[in-house]
């Protein structure tokens, strides 16, 4: 059986999450599903034995290979290597730690077949985010996502948990595709030439917190994301629409401020 669907996973550091996430990805997508699918990882040269770790599923049977990046850093740069290196059709990125449920794959990969491009979204009626994540990411993470508005229709462009149907990114023009930051989904929903008559898919699930390892979000990461979208608004909407940029800043502050005040009192 040829493969057909690619699932990508950026990893840093992540040597403990590997082995938990490659059996529970492989037994969710059942023999069939197994058989025409690869799991790449992107490692930035953790050397925390990820690479044996990997080889050790390998001579188990399972398709899963990693790719070590020596020269390059960062979270979309990572992604966009192992987008481009899926033999599949279709492809699925989610993160290492399990904060996204492998279960939750195969229904992200049907939803693939029919639509261009699918976002597994925390916001959704009967999902939402383990209530042990931290107050201040909740607030950041609806702040950025308010400020995405202009830019998708998703309910959930933040996410780290997507896929697409690989033709669109090779229909992407060069040099569009910005692999700096860390919202790549977003990147990606803003740029890649989707069919405008084709919604998003959205698969609802649930957001856990991490159990092993830890997360590599700063506060770098905040601004790298002011920067990448003042930059996606330029691309959409034009350099005489900065002014819109502006605005949109001052609104985040205001609302930032807003749910700090509701926190408090
Ligand atoms: N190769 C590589 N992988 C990285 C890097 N930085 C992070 N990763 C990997 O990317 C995944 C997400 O990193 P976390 O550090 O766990 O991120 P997070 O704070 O939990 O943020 C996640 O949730 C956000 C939603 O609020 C998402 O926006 C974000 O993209 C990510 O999915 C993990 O598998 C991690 O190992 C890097 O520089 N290089
Ligand atoms: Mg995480």
């Amino acid at each position: 059986m040829s493969i057909t669907q690619s699932v990508i996973v950026p990893a840093y550091k992540e040597k403990l999450n590997i082995k938990p996430l490659t059996t529970r990805l492989f037994a969710a997508l059942g023999n069939d599903g197994a058989k025409s699918t690869e799991l790449i990882f992107v490692d930035d040269n953790s050397q925390d034995g990820s690479v044996e770790e990997v080889e050790a599923l390998q001579k188990q049977g399972y398709d899963v290979r990693i790719i070590v990046r020596t020269t390059e850093r960062g979270l979309s740069s990572a992604v966009l290597r192992g987008f481009y290196e899926a033999k599949g059709d279709y492809i699925i990125c989610m993160d290492a730690d399990l904060q996204h449920p492998p279960e939750s794959v195969p229904s992200l990969f049907d939803n693939l077949k029919t639509h261009p491009f699918v976002i597994g979204t925390r916001y959704a009626p009967g999902v939402g985010i383990d209530k042990d994540w931290p107050l201040y990411r909740r607030v950041i993470s609806s702040t950025a996502r308010m400020m995405a508005r202009p830019l998708t229709t998703a309910s959930d462009p933040m996410s780290g948990f997507f896929g697409l149907q690989k033709k669109y990114l090779l229909e992407a023009k060069d040099g569009d595709i910005d692999s700096k930051g860390f919202k790549i989904a977003l990147e990606l929903l803003a740029k890649l030439p989707l069919p405008a008559d084709k919604p998003i898919g959205e698969v609802p699930f649930s957001f856990g917190v991490r159990t092993e390892g830890e997360s590599k979000l700063s506060g770098k990461v905040i601004i790298q994301y002011l920067e990448q979208l003042k930059e996606l608004y330029v691309f959409k909407f034009g350099a005489n629409n900065l002014v819109l940029f502006l605005l949109f800043a001052i609104i985040l502050v205001l609302y930032i401020l807003y749910q700090f005040y509701s926190l408090l009192f």
